[in-house]
């Protein structure tokens, strides 16, 4: 097989082709050595000027191998400006790529260290060898589907409602809102009503007013005015901190009029003590992320339920997900055990099956509240917003979610040696060279968020001075890079979320911390990085675009041997258009500093292929050349590299034919990581784990990827206290004896009210 043959050689060398280029005679002033320290603004200059040199001499190099070579840019093309053949399907590459994979995990070639090594002995630079031995991309077959969409607006005022005039008028001049949206003006009757119920509807379509303005609406009439010491009214539980924050933020807005209800958030990163003493004043509305409150539940003897009379769960199907089930059985037996009777509202743009199984246990008579659009919905032709009792829904309308009309989605099909620099010059297009650019990229792992981060920041921005070994000599000074994930510090969280929420441009690399709820204005660009493990999170991350009616884009980034992704999304009824990666790519043409051979000396010479791989190895080079700069850098890409393989193995049971390591080229992969060969040890743990799981029973295989899937969710959404957990616990034992309703002991004696339904579906 023809794609096979060229695999091999590469596969057996680790994947990564490499070629020594000596130094030339006559170099422009010859670059310093590693390790100088150089001052003053001469000293910047001739490094940036040696910078340049190595680059250019780098493309240079490239160049000339394939215009002299059978290496030469692929024979078959697809179009005149393509890069790669593309004649086999989706299916067939596939196939193809996963012809050899042990080979992919044995690479024989030496460790990036040693590589350092040799290239600080000898007057070399090492060229990307970007372009040879890729997988085809195959064409990508989507198929059209008609996708679920609502109305955003209404045409009826707050007013209309039957609510206290100060609340109206907060609405109105506060929040600065006249009109309800189509999910406020369906819910909010029926919560007022008391009713519980299941909220449906599109991301950024204001769900979050939809469910506070009863809550307020409610509290503010209770007879017996609301005391701060009688505790909690109403609890909402969402998944993120940030989230809290954000709600607590528009719950505190709507209280402006009513000053004696009293809200509070809990969310981790504050001192306990401090959270305590809070609570201890007392909450009315209380917003916590589930963790959060069971640590309170289990170490705080002051809070009581007994008044509780709301119960919402905002981005409920992700709360009641893997990661979150004991938190919420510890919470609802607190609950129940000292209040029978409340109002509980579920919320999500994507309900799920969990969602409404959890309805069927803790949830009254529930109404379910969705918001179809008449030109969309065959079923409802006279276009009305529909109120549905539950069970209304098939398993086939659980399956789809809406979509913002006004979102445009894109996905691309990168072989895993060019990822990094499709993704650079994708946000160097975005963000560097049109103006007022705000963008998210997704990534599966902390680890990889901070990888990412730490090398755009050095090689595409410019600092002051000389641009530092690996940095682009004219990297921008336009981009602003932002980093938010599970594993930092939540002071650093908060900073980061309210500068990204404040500001006009930027780029955030983040985790799935960033994918439910969060509101960040003219948001323009989400970019999936890595593929989401599901379409609800599909639905989230894309949802951070194109709110309340706003325009926005997203572009998910798959891998050729990914390609059939796109009819999984299909089938959810989520339509997708492609954008080549070498249009990704062109921009590179745009910035002077990619430029390779014929640098400065004939500006109008006709963009083509070529020209674009040249510059896209010189940005590779950049890269590759600050990774290996040191070993820590060396050792925090092969940290990333393995981080990216765990998250690659967790993909869900459903899409294992998608997504499996063994359709992985490890050595190509770690070229996306600036590695310029494929770490050692990584293949032994992968294959191991990959034979011990061939002999498992499949009941065993199946429970262990949902593990490590939910150790991946729960790093995400901490409550930010695990480490004092266990001594808490402990305390807990011999100082407070008998004092909570709840313990960890006392939760697993009490009916658990998710048993039956673990039963049910797992
Ligand atoms: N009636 C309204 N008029 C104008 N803007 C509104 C209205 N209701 C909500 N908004 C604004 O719309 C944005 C999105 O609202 P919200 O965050 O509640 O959406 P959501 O449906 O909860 O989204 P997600 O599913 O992503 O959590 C917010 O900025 C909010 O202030």
């Amino acid at each position: 097989m023809e794609l096979r043959g060229k695999i091999r050689p590469q596969a057996a060398s680790g994947g990564v082709a490499e070629q020594h280029v000596s130094q030339p005679g006559t170099p422009p002033p010859p670059p310093s050595p590693r390790g100088n320290v150089l001052g003053g603004s001469e000293c910047g200059r001739e490094l940036a000027r040696a910078a340049s040199w190595r680059t250019l001499k780098q493309a240079e190099a490239t160049k000339r191998k394939y215009q002299a070579s059978s290496e030469a840019p692929p024979a078959k093309r697809r179009s005149k400006t393509s890069f790669l053949p593309a004649k086999k399907t989706a299916k067939e590459a596939q196939r193809t790529f996963k012809g050899k994979p042990q080979k992919t995990f044995s690479p024989k070639k030496s460790s990036a260290g040693t590589s350092d090594r040799n290239q600080e002995q000898k007057p070399c630079v090492k060229t990307s060898s970007l372009f040879k031995n890729n997988p085809e991309i195959p064409e990508l077959h989507r198929p059209v589907v008609k996708q679920v969409q609502e109305k955003v607006f209404t045409s009826d005022a707050f007013h209309e409602l039957d609510l206290h005039p100060h609340l109206i008028s907060t609405i109105n001049t506060v929040l600065k809102m006249s009109s309800m949206t189509s999910i406020q003006k369906q819910s909010i009757p029926v919560l007022l009503e008391g009713r519980d119920a299941l909220v449906r509807s599109q991301t950024g379509s204001g769900k979050t007013l939809a469910y506070c303005i009863p809550v307020v609406q409610s509290l503010q009439a209770v007879k017996a005015k609301i005391q701060r010491s009688d505790g909690p009214y109403a609890l909402v539980l969402v998944p993120t901190r940030e989230l809290a924050l954000q709600s607590f933020d528009t719950v505190q807005k709507l209280l402006k009029p009513f000053t004696w209800i009293v809200p509070g958030v809990l969310m981790g990163g504050e001192k306990r003590k401090s959270e305590k003493a809070r609570l201890r004043k007392g909450i009315n509305i209380l917003i916590s992320t589930p963790g959060r409150l069971v640590d309170h539940i289990k170490s705080t003897g002051n809070l009581h339920f007994s008044r509780v009379r709301w119960l919402i769960l905002d981005e409920a199907d992700r709360i009641l997900d893997l990661g979150f089930e004991k938190d919420i059985t510890v919470i609802l037996n607190a609950v129940n055990a000292e209040c029978q009777s409340r109002q509980t509202v579920l919320l999500s743009a994507t309900l799920t099956e969990g969602v409404t199984r959890l309805a069927g246990i803790s949830l009254h008579n529930p109404v379910s509240i969705s918001v179809l659009d008449e030109s969309h919905d065959q079923s409802n032709p006279k276009g009305k917003a529909v109120l549905e009792v539950s069970p209304p829904r098939t398993s086939d309308e659980l399956d789809s979610f809406a979509i913002p009309e006004s979102l445009d989605q894109h996905v691309t099909l990168v072989p895993s040696k060019l990822r990094l620099v499709s993704l650079a010059a994708f946000i160097l297009q975005k963000c560097k060279f049109e103006k007022d650019q705000k963008m998210i990229v997704f990534f599966s792992s902390c680890e990889l968020v901070e990888f990412h981060y730490n090398l755009f920041l050095q090689t595409l921005l410019s600092s002051s001075g000389a641009p530092a070994p690996g940095q682009l000599p004219s990297a921008s000074t336009r981009l602003k890079f932002l980093r938010l994930h599970g594993n930092m510090e939540q002071e650093e969280r908060t900073a980061v979320f309210q500068e990204f929420s404040h500001s006009k441009t930027g780029v955030l690399l983040c985790t799935d911390v960033a994918a439910r709820g969060l509101d960040l204005p003219q948001v323009k660009w989400i970019v999936q990085y890595n593929a989401p493990s599901s379409p609800a999170e599909y639905i989230h991350r894309i949802g951070r675009t194109a709110r309340i009616g706003c325009h926005g884009s997203s572009l998910l980034i798959l891998a050729p041997s990914e390609a059939e992704y796109v009819n999984s999304l299909a089938s959810h009824k989520i339509n997708v258009s492609e954008i080549k990666m070498e249009d990704i790519l062109s921009v590179l043409t745009r910035d002077d500093c990619f430029k390779g051979r014929r640098w400065g000396s004939q500006k109008s010479r006709a963009v083509g292929p070529q020209e674009i791989r040249e510059r896209a190895t010189v940005l590779q080079t950049v890269f590759e050349d600050y990774v290996h700069s040191n070993e820590r850098r060396v050792s925090g890409a092969k940290k990333a590299l393995q981080s990216f393989i765990r998250a690659y193995a967790a993909y869900p049971r459903e899409l294992k034919h998608v997504f499996h390591v063994r359709s992985l080229h490890l050595g190509h992969v770690a070229k996306s990581f600036g590695l310029r060969d494929a770490p050692r040890n990584l293949s032994v743990s992968a294959v191991t784990k990959r034979k011990a799981n061939l002999k498992r029973p499949d009941l065993h295989k199946k429970t262990q990827s949902k593990q490590r899937l939910a150790e991946i969710l729960r790093s995400e959404y901490s409550s930010g206290m695990e480490a004092g957990l266990a001594k808490v616990k402990k305390q807990n034992k011999h100082t407070e004896p008998g004092s909570q309703p709840c313990s960890a002991d006392a939760a697993g004696a009490q009916p658990q009210p998710w048993e039956k339904s673990k039963k049910r579906s797992r």
